[in-house]
């Protein structure tokens, strides 16, 4: 199926323009398991394209776009043929993956296994040779796919866990690239790493970028140790800063440099939504279909078993039973978009977390009055900013998160400086919004007195507190985000022999 055929969409629009081909040879390639877009089959037999989920595509789309770069990736569906198109200035390469390598790469290795390793083993990982030699395969068939698109001398930006092999496949294909990796998720302990068959692998697979990235400075410390224990390179061994004093390793005669580099959002464009006439409006709309409730709680995840969302059931559960929250006062918008949903640990998650929301319902909730309203399906972009808008106390408590972006979405949306983000201290985003009310999501008593806390905030505690996190978030978007890992990149090559 090509986009190109008329039964198919622009991502997310009604109009069906017939895309360009992309011009031949790419200055800046970004390559992420997922294509910006996922291609959907509709019950009529025809396609549209609509936007993928998750934070990496949030961030990266606007950055490529306005680089007017080229995206290789897979469209989100298995065997599905579809050519290069250029679309809004951006030109994405499609990477072709069958039904076993969705169910082995992606479900399997990726999921299945880096996965819950690299965020603190919360449930079991499970080792399968025949998923690794799958997840060796495709990353051979995306460096391949990246060495055809990438112009002679172009810097190319790999993502994240599935694609950990890509860096050294590339540039054994292309010693003339300048090749960037960069870790969306957390980066483990030693202790933890080491249970990896194929660990050694992985380690020689990153170090053939030019800069690893991560999130925050505990990753880049626990790769450059790993570098040095596993593979027996030589690190540089101070204590590693966030966009500042990289670490390094000796890889023969090159250098790989090791940084810090936490993501963030396009703000300035949520602030602005977040002040339109329409969004104020949508927001008071949902406060009124809400039945206008004394307070407001709101969760919005992909439905991951790392978010916590259980948690927040619980507490909320346990705060109802010992009456210590009045069930006709508050209402909890859980706005949960489906994820991975053939991997054995979301079905059982989904099963829990749904059977929790009745069992509150049916204990507290009246006809009509709901405490728990619970939505799983995507939210359009603008209409997710006004429950952001009208959310007292945004809850995110994941157990581990590599960063989070809805808690700086929040913050992004609250230029009347109302609200409250309740934070897991084991995000990436606790380490820079400091002034939230943060939490150890395994203590429950200490959630839900966190919780109350935050729900009877006094108005000037709660302006100084988003007031802080707001400079934070404004100051640092997506855009420096991006300028701060390219030019790191940049210089390491300027320095290059
Ligand atoms: O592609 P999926 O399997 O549907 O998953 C969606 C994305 O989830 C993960 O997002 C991470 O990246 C965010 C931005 O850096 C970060 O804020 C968050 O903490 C991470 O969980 C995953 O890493 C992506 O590869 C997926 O596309
Ligand atoms: N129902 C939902 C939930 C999340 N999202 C978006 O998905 C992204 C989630 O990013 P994140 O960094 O918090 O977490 P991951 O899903 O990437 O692990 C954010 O940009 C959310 O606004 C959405 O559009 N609709």
């Amino acid at each position: 199926m090509s986009p190109g055929a008329s039964s198919s969409n622009k991502p997310g629009a009604e109009a069906v323009p017939v895309p360009d081909t992309p011009e031949p040879g790419a200055q800046l390639v970004v390559v992420a398991n997922r294509l910006p877009v996922d291609l959907e089959q509709l019950p009529d037999g025809s396609h549209k394209w609509k936007r993928s989920p998750g934070g990496l595509v949030t961030a990266l789309e606007p950055v490529l776009r306005r680089n007017k770069g080229a995206w290789v990736g897979w469209p989100g569906v298995a065997d599905a043929e579809v050519e290069p198109i250029v679309e809004d200035g951006l030109s994405l390469y499609p990477v072709r993956l069958s039904e076993r390598e969705v169910a082995d790469y992606y479900e399997g290795f990726s999921n299945g296994t880096l996965w819950p390793l690299y965020h603190d083993v919360v449930v079991k990982p499970i080792y399968d040779r025949t998923w690794w030699n799958t997840y060796v395969e495709v990353n051979r068939r995306f460096a391949e796919a990246t060495a055809e698109v990438a112009r002679e001398g172009a810097t190319v930006w790999i993502q994240d866990y599935q694609l950990q092999l890509v860096p050294k496949m590339l540039r054994m294909l292309r010693p003339d690239l300048t090749i960037g990796f960069f870790l969306h998720i957390p980066f483990p302990p030693v202790e933890i790493f080491m249970q990896l068959p194929w660990r050694a692998e992985i380690i020689d697979g990153l170090l053939g970028a030019d800069l690893v990235g991560f999130h925050l400075p505990g990753g880049a410390q626990n790769f450059l140790y790993l570098a040095n224990r596993l593979a027996g390179h030589s690190t540089t061994r101070g204590t590693v800063g966030v966009r500042s004093k990289f670490g390094e390793v000796s890889v023969g005669f090159r250098t790989v440099r090791v940084g810090a580099f936490p993501i963030s959002i396009a703000s300035a464009e949520i602030d602005e939504l977040a002040r339109s006439k329409a969004v104020k409006a949508r927001a008071k709309q949902i406060r009124a279909e809400l039945g206008n409730p004394r307070r407001i709680m709101l969760g919005v995840d992909r439905l991951d078993y790392t978010k916590g969302i259980n948690i927040r059931l619980l507490a909320l559960q346990e705060l109802l039973a010992e009456g210590r929250l009045e069930p006709s006062e508050t209402v909890f918008v859980q706005l949960a978009t489906p994820s991975r949903e053939r991997v054995d640990h979301y079905i059982q998650m989904r099963d829990e977390i749904e059977r929790n929301v009745g069992r509150i319902n049916g204990d507290y909730g009246e006809v009509g009055r709901p405490v728990v309203h619970y939505i799983h399906r995507p939210i359009p972009r603008q209409e997710l900013i006004a429950f952001f808008a009208a959310a007292d106390v945004m809850l995110v408590t994941p157990v581990r998160d590599g960063m989070n972006l809805v808690a700086k979405e929040y913050v992004a949306s609250r230029n009347d400086l109302g609200g409250a983000l309740l934070l897991s201290e084991f995000t990436g985003a606790a380490m820079e919004l400091r002034q939230a009310y943060l939490v150890n999501p395994h203590d429950l008593d200490g959630v839900k007195d966190t919780l109350l806390e935050a729900l009877d905030q006094a108005p000037a505690e709660g302006k100084r507190r988003m007031k802080a996190m707001r400079r934070q978030v404004l100051a640092h978007d997506v855009d420096r985000w991006a300028r701060s890992f390219l030019d790191a990149l940049a210089l390491g090559k300027e320095s290059r022999p």
